[in-house]
């Protein structure tokens, strides 16, 4: 596997955030590695190039780009493959769910990234269980939790409700390695999804997204000056 058992740091920032920079990027993950992550999700060709001058880990790479009529919008296409290949990230992840997507169906994405990028592993976004076992079949190597609580069909559901009950019904449900991803906001959290045997865990917002953390501070008090 290319992925260490492991804290992964995804290190994002679209256009309309303040730290949208491919330079700030890899520099968030070279910080991110000097505290200990041994991994880094990130989005985007440009990022991960950046990224890569800055540290010597597996980058698990993605590229976010809307598609009208499609609520698919990670690695939605084989341009964003292709990207991703020329990139030189280990593992791509895509949208894995059932929801509307934009060209090729899941299978044949899959098929497309194998033949193009035999040594590049490939991640399944998925939101709900069907879909990580149809992902399984599919052969992709890691199952990660991204998209739970983020499609029409599972909104609203947060990975870490019911002391991660989803969780835990994918950890039964697949024998491949599953990574959690989404909403891990604490050291505790990270601690818990591995007690319950994850084989990797990403945090992104917890980490590397000041704006965010400055928000959850400053919602504290709001009512209280
Ligand atoms: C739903 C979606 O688009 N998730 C994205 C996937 O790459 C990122 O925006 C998240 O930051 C990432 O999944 C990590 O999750 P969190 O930031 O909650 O730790």
């Amino acid at each position: 596997m290319k992925l260490p058992r492991n804290l992964i740091v995804s290190c994002q920032a679209l256009e309309d955030e303040p730290l949208h920079s491919s330079f700030i990027m890899s520099k968030m993950a070279l910080a991110a590695a000097q505290g200990g992550g041994k991994g880094i999700r990130a989005n985007s060709k440009e990022d991960i190039i950046e990224i890569k001058k800055e540290v010597d880990l597996p980058v698990i790479g993605i590229v976010k780009r809307d598609y009208e009529g499609s609520d698919v919008y990670i690695t939605a296409t084989s341009k964003e493959i292709d990207e991703l290949i020329e990139s030189g990230c280990e593992v791509i992840a895509m949208d894995a769910t059932i929801s509307q997507r934009p060209e090729k169906t899941l299978e044949e994405l899959v098929s497309y990234a194998r033949e193009k990028a035999p040594n590049v592993e490939l991640m399944a976004d998925i939101s709900t269980m069907e879909e990580a076992v149809i992902a399984e079949k599919l052969g992709f190597d890691y199952i990660g939790t991204t998209l739970h609580g983020y499609t029409k069909h599972t909104k609203g559901k947060k990975l870490y409700d019911d002391d991660f009950a989803f969780l835990k019904e994918i950890l039964r449900a697949v024998d491949k390695p599953v990574i959690a991803e989404g909403n891990i906001m604490t050291p505790q959290m990270l601690k818990r999804v591995f007690e319950l045997g994850v084989y990797a865990t990403v945090v992104g917002g917890a980490i590397t997204r000041p704006k965010d953390i400055t928000a959850r501070f400053a919602h504290e008090i709001k009512d209280m000056l």
